[in-house]
């Protein structure tokens, strides 16, 4: 009987590949090219294997048709797919049923529309070919999570926006040339491994790797008219944030929670609002060749009457009337929404979140907040006494920069919110706490002492981020520490409370906290200690980098971190290293990679900012340092299996 129903199953498979095959070859084989004389696995082009089709693959022949739906997609044991420069037209269709897929050659053909979305579910995929066609719109960041890809090509194309932050150690070809990518180029450890070669040819692309500076706030600065903005990056939709499985908060332990209090009576938006979109008309009129782009992130908030009435103070501008319509529609309260995020929010869904006290910091009290019972956020309300003589023309241009930066190894800026003195901006929520709790253990978990590959991942993803920042935005991070250093989804290192102590007008509070203090000011570079208090630099942000290396490597706090010269370093990460590997027992360390570690964040804290290196050279080091031990795990394979065999 079973072998019976596996006949059956079998023949039902069979039937399948053959009805997708023919189907196939109605639609894309226009002038019947394909001979379909002999059984099906003797086809021109097609391979099977116990009857069913693995590969087909027809090149250079003159098809002229389409590949329409329903026909290749069904041949789930297909490993090996490629119609290369067959002229075939019209949309890729959905692929998703490719489940088995390993190659994909569509190049050198006429497909046009936007990148097939399904591609991303053939999580086998090692070769993607889309180049030579007409494809349009943006590349999927998401192909940064098929782990497997060696070769992507999407060079010659039409596509559009941002470089996606690929970071797949497997990947050894790439290019993305000839298209009109826009923006930095994201500074990953796999990107940096591509030449110029791979991105030429997009007139909008910049970054270190194209060897062309970014202008921090190109979009407000073009004009409207030109292509020659910087895309903004590719950011997360809030309801994508939402499905990746954001804990559900304890709502026992949720205090009801207004977050901004009592001084947003509806007339006072009224009046900020209507004074926001008159001095928007105003810049406008002295920046008229910048006003288009700003647009699309100004959101203000006004009703029918007072639209009428501004609507006819600006009847000429018929640019800001179409502003004027948007704003109508979204109704979406003050928050400015950054980097292309949609306006999944208002602000007053915002203010009646219930929200929970996360901590106070250096620049404000920090909340995490539901929103609606589906979206988990981070609110941070800056302090109006840090802030002071910030004005509100300098927190927008600022914020505005800021919130267009986009990384992986940053926690993503979603909105920013202003009103008078109150000032709030929206991150992303990261459910798996900071790299302190990590190092140093919390209330509720233990300190984890860290091996020399786990310290050598998160100083990498911390260098990632901040060299992004340093080179692509020429921003300054002006607090890093391992509290402002948060894990991800994937427990990834992103950086947090970045590019915000520049805003900051007035000396904290005093915590009373001596300790936490000392810690606080032991992250910052000698130079920085006796300037003003809002003293930053590229160099600072260095040292900073080099005592949370540091703090990685032997778990101290950084107030407990002495001075050392190299030697004195190198010896005290070990006695601190050999402590803590007594105390934990089997612990087999590597004091080669520790040693390295140790040099590159001495090299870091050195006193004077000019020998410290860049963020890139970092960087660069501790990639050379991953590299070295890969090379070293293969010798030893190798030889292991070598004696083995012998
Ligand atoms: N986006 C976020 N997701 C999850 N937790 C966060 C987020 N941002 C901040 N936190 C956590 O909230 C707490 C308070 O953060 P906050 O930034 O206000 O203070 P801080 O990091 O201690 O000091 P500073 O303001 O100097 O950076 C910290 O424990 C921090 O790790």
């Amino acid at each position: 009987l079973n072998s019976t129903k596996e006949l059956f199953h079998h023949l039902h498979h069979q039937h399948r590949d053959v009805s997708a095959l023919v189907r196939f070859k109605s639609k894309a084989d226009l002038w019947n090219k394909i001979n379909t004389s002999s059984h099906f696995c003797q086809w021109w082009g097609v391979t099977c294997y116990g009857n069913r089709v693995v590969r087909l693959v027809i090149e250079d022949l003159y098809l002229g048709g389409q590949l329409v739906p329903d026909s290749v997609n069904r041949l789930d044991q297909l490993r090996v797919l490629s119609l290369k420069n067959t002229s075939l037209t019209g949309p890729i269709p959905d692929l998703s049923g490719l489940v088995n897929l390993k190659s994909l050659f569509l190049d050198h053909n006429s497909f046009s529309g936007s990148f097939p979305l399904s591609v991303l579910a053939l999580h086998r995929l090692r070769t993607l070919d889309f180049s030579f066609n007409n494809l349009i719109g943006p590349i999927p960041p998401g192909l940064a999570l098929l782990a497997r890809l060696i070769y992507l090509r999407l060079d010659s194309n039409r596509f559009n926006g941002a470089v996606p932050a690929l970071n797949q150690s497997s990947l050894h070809t790439f290019n993305v040339s000839v298209n009109n990518l826009t923006g930095a180029i994201p500074v990953t450890a796999v990107l940096l491994r591509f030449g110029i070669s791979s991105f030429l040819k997009n007139p909008n692309l910049c970054g270190e790797i194209v060897h062309k500076e970014c202008n921090p706030r190109p979009k407000f600065f073009t004009p409207a008219t030109t292509t020659t903005k910087t895309a903004p990056p590719p950011a997360k939709s809030l309801s994508q944030i939402a499905q990746i499985g954001l804990p559900r908060p304890n709502h026992g332990k949720h205090s009801r929670f207004v977050i901004i209090l009592t001084f947003i009576s509806g007339a006072f938006i009224l009046f900020i609002s209507i004074a926001c979109l008159i001095g928007a008309v105003k810049r406008r009129n002295h920046t008229k060749n910048h006003s288009k782009e700003k647009q699309s992130t100004a959101v203000v908030t006004f009703d029918a009457a007072e639209t009428a009435e501004v609507a006819a103070a600006i009847e000429q501008e018929s640019e800001i009337e179409e502003k004027v319509k948007k704003l109508q529609a979204t109704k979406s309260g003050s928050l400015v929404f950054c980097a292309g995020e949609a306006n999944v929010y208002t602000m007053d869904q915002l203010m009646t979140a219930s929200a929970e006290l996360l901590g106070r910091g250096t620049v404000g009290t920090t909340y995490k907040a539901l929103l609606d019972s589906r979206l988990i956020v981070t609110v941070k309300r800056l302090d109006a006494i840090r802030l002071a003589g910030v004005g509100r023309d300098k927190f927008e241009r600022h914020m505005e920069s800021v919130g267009a930066l986009g990384h992986p190894n940053l926690v993503p800026l979603r909105a920013y919110f202003q009103a008078k003195e109150e000032r709030l901006l929206i991150y992303d929520y990261l459910p798996n706490g900071s790299l302190s709790s990590l190092v140093h253990g919390t209330k509720s978990s233990r300190a984890t002492p860290l091996h020399w590959t786990s310290c050598l991942k998160i100083a990498e993803d911390v260098a990632q981020g901040l060299s992004y920042i340093h080179q692509a935005w020429q921003l300054v991070h002006g607090n890093l520490k391992s509290s402002n250093v948060l894990l991800g989804p994937d427990f990834e290192a992103c950086i947090a409370d970045y590019c915000l102590v520049a805003l900051a007008t007035n000396p904290p509070l005093t915590s009373g906290d001596g300790q936490e203090d000392a810690d606080a000011a032991a992250y910052k570079a000698p130079e920085a200690r006796h300037k003003s208090l809002n003293y930053q630099s590229v160099k600072a942000d260095v040292y900073a980098f080099g005592i949370l290396l540091l703090e990685l490597l032997t778990g101290k706090q950084p107030s407990k971190i002495p001075v050392l010269t190299l030697d004195g370093m190198m010896e005290w990460v070990r006695k601190v290293r050999e402590e803590g590997e007594k105390k934990n027992g089997n612990w087999r360390e590597d004091r080669d990679k520790f040693g390295m570690l140790t040099e590159v964040a001495v090299a870091c804290s050195l006193a004077s900012p000019e020998q410290r290196p860049t963020m890139w050279q970092v960087l660069k080091m501790l990639q050379e340092i991953k590299e070295a031990a890969v090379m070293e795990e293969c010798e030893l394979v190798m030889d292991s299996t070598n004696s083995g065999s012998s």
